[in-house]
Parts: C-alpha cells; structure tokens; sequence
C-alpha cells in the first residue's frame, strides 16, 4: 500500500520504537535486528518475543564488552560512561532481569545453570537436582560391568574412537558408523531419521505388544485392558564407556560428559511457568542435556500417578523407556521403565513441551548397559537455534486421552501443528 513501510521495515521501526525508551542509539538496534532476523530465518516472532528480550540481551552484551574491551578511544569514550549516551549499562539490565538463583544444578553439572525472572513472585518447583539417573527400590537395572563382553566394547581402541579409520565396535550399534562427528554434533542423517520416525503420522515405526507390560497390572486387569496403544521404536546411540580402550574424551563420548552449553531457566512466554532457553545460538544437532530422574518401574508410576492425580499441580511428564520393546523378551515388571524427575531431576524438567515442530528431539542412548530395557535419553536440537530461543520438545501427549490419570494441561505451544484443538 502507498505510503505505508513495509513489512520488514515496519518490523524494525516498531522494535526501534520500542527500545528507544531503555536508550540504545538507533543504529545499533537496527544493526542487532538485521543480524537476528538473518539467524531466526525472518521469523519475526522470536525477536519479538518477551518484549525484544534477546534483542536487549545481545546490545547489552556488546555495551557491556565494548566498554571493557575497546581499543578504539572513541569507543571507549562511548561506553565508559552509559549515560553520556544513555546506554544501559549491563547491570541495568541484570537488574531489569534480576537472576533469581546463580546456579539450579547447585554444582552438579559443569557450567553453572541460572534461573533468571523479573517476577519475583513464581515459584522454584521443589526438587532435588541430580546429574544422573538414580534407580528407585525394585526398578531393574544392572550396571554390573560383567555384563559388557568383548563385542560391546572396545577394549583395543585408543585415543579418540572418531579419528580412526575403522569405527570400532561401539559403533556397530548405529549401524557401524558413529552417530557424531568430529565436531561433536549428531550427524545429520542420523538425525532428520530419528526426526522423520517420531513425526511420522502413520506411526510405521510403532510397535504393538501382545501383552503391554503397561495394562500388566492386577487392578488394571480387574477393570478393562485397554489394547496396547503402540511405542515408538526409536534409533540408539551406543558410546564408548569405562570397558572401552579409548581416552575419556573420546568423541564417541558426549552425553555422558553432560551440559557443556549455557542455559538458563527463565519466564517461560504465555504463562507455561518456567521453561530453559540457551544464551547463545546451537548448530542443529547439538547435545543439550539429558532427561535424568528416578528410574521406577510402570507399576510404580502407575501409584505415583494416582497420589498426583488429586493434587492440583504443574506436573513433570515422566518418560517411558521403550524405545526397544519391540525387540526384548516379554518384559517383567520391574523390568519395565521410565524416568520420573519430579521430585529428582535435572534441567531437563524444566523444557516445555510443542506439538510436532519442537526444537529438540530425544535420543536414547547405551551408555552402562547393553539392555535395552533401560538407557540414557538426550536431547538434541532439531535444527539450528539462535541465542535466547526457548527450548521446547514433544512430550508426545495424547490430549484427547482422558483415561490417563493425569488430566493434560491446555496447550500454548503455538505451534501450527498444535495437536490440542
Ligand atoms: C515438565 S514441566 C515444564 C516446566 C514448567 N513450565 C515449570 O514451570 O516447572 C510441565 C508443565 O509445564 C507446563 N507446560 C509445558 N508445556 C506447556 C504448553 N505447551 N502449554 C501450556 N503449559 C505447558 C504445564 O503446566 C506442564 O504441566
């Protein structure tokens, strides 16, 4: 239309418009939301979001460093003092977004993980933050190190695993390849198969049990056995562990190694409470955290879940370890497994959930085992991912099931695929 901008140009006039008051010179801004709409592909509505956060974060950032590091006089000249040009200062902002806690893992992972509000009123749910999984009373899990014979592992290996011309025999798993690359990410087809069979509508990927070890027990029997409703049969990782000859920075060895990226747990937008974001960009198929909590059987989650149902509450969606039930014998019950980080978890319990297009996608992994009844679950980022983006995954929720003993919340991903219609 005559005489209107347009819509790129409007976009910028508006987010100049509204950071002029917090005083960053225009050109700055301008410059910021150039290099942003670039990493967010134009998506206009992550720079938008929660008020042009990222956008004040990323000058601030730069305020912060050039008055510290300048060599340019003028420049130095600029920042030393904010208010000669209305800069904000990086305290001005920190105070803007005051951090709540300086670190949620309490010293358990190796970078420190903040939570960081301007609402002083919400509230840390109470938990206990644990780095690894931790098996609850009569949950079956065998660490036993004589349990890895000769062929899962590789006891001749050296060094760093990626670097030699053979893979060795962890990788057999995948398909005698490794699953990373030198550079540490999860290779690229491995990733968009592990994406394309979790999207995948006509569920080819699911297995159906004869008997579903999750209608196994007696009061469900009493009531009505529901057929089994399919388990999404999932690619594994297998990485090289202590029976394994190689260096422990092998790179065959990157989620046992744990959070090695910022995070942080903020505000979460459209009142979903909190929800963790990552300070700086990830390249599609970067390693985030695990899923850790307690590992308990079905039958025990099933009680759990009863003594939860009549407590209003926000509720962590524990996660089924099923990825292979397809192949295991009919599994005992104790032999049946999730991992519920409700009263212990890690940060993982704080990622909300989208439907369908999430950013990060869980992988199982082999790490101290080879059963395939129980294992690590990483998450990894389906796609590359600018600073200040909230990290979201599919909790892969049935919202029209309203036999599950847990009534699932209303859905705000925003998604377009939203399944909560
Ligand atoms: C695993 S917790 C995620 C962290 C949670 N937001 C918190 O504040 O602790 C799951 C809970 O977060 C909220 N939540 C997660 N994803 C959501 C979504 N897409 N829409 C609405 N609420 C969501 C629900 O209350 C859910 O019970």
């Amino acid at each position: 239309m005559k005489g209107s901008l347009a819509p790129r140009s409007r976009k910028i006039a508006e987010a100049c418009n509204a950071l002029a008051h917090l005083g960053f010179p225009e050109a700055k801004v301008k410059a910021t939301l150039t290099r942003l709409a670039g990493l967010y592909n134009n998506e206009w509505k992550f720079i938008e979001e929660d008020n042009y956060q990222a956008v004040i974060e990323i000058l601030a950032n730069e305020a912060s460093e050039e008055a510290q590091g300048a060599n340019d006089a003028s420049d130095k000249r600029m920042y030393n003092d904010p208010r000669a040009l209305n800069v904000p200062s990086m305290e001005a902002v920190v105070q803007k977004y005051p951090i709540y806690l300086n670190d949620i893992s309490k010293g358990e992972e190796s970078v420190p993980i903040p939570l960081v509000t301007e609402n002083s009123c919400m509230e840390l749910p109470d938990f206990r933050y644990i780095k690894n999984n931790i098996a609850y009373k009569d949950a079956h899990v065998d660490f036993s190190i004589n349990r890895i014979s000769d062929h899962n592992c590789c006891a001749q290996c050296l060094g760093d695993c990626l670097s030699s011309s053979l893979p060795c025999a962890c990788a057999a798993e995948t398909g005698g390849e490794f699953a990373y690359t030198q550079g540490g990410l999860l290779k690229e087809e491995f990733l968009n198969e592990c994406i394309s069979m979790c999207r995948d509508p006509k569920r080819k990927h699911c297995y159906y049990c004869d008997v579903c070890p999750l209608q196994n027990d007696l009061k469900k029997k009493l009531r009505r056995i529901k057929p089994c409703q399919g388990h999404l049969t999932r690619k594994f990782i297998k990485e090289c562990w202590v029976k394994c000859g190689c260096s422990k920075k092998c790179g065959n060895r990157i989620v046992q190694r744990g959070v090695k990226i910022d995070l942080q747990v903020f505000e979460a937008p459209d009142g979903k409470g909190w929800g963790l974001r990552s300070v700086t960009a990830l390249k599609k198929g970067t390693f985030v955290c695990e899923y850790a909590g307690e590992i308990v059987s079905n039958q025990e989650l099933d009680e759990r879940n009863e003594e939860r149902s009549t407590k209003q509450e926000k509720h962590t969606y524990p996660v089924l370890l099923d990825a292979d039930w397809g192949s295991e014998r009919l599994l005992k019950d104790e032999e049946a497994l999730c991992l519920d980080g409700t009263e212990f978890g890690n940060v993982a319990r704080f990622i909300n959930h989208r439907c369908d297009d999430a950013n990060l996608i869980e992988v199982p992994v082999e790490v101290e085992t080879p059963d395939h009844h129980y294992y690590r679950l990483a998450f990894f980022t389906t796609r590359d991912i600018g600073p200040m983006e909230e990290l979201t995954w599919d909790y892969g929720l049935n919202f029209d099931d309203k036999s599950h003993p847990i009534e699932a919340f209303k859905c705000k991903c925003g998604s377009s695929f939203c399944r909560d219609r």
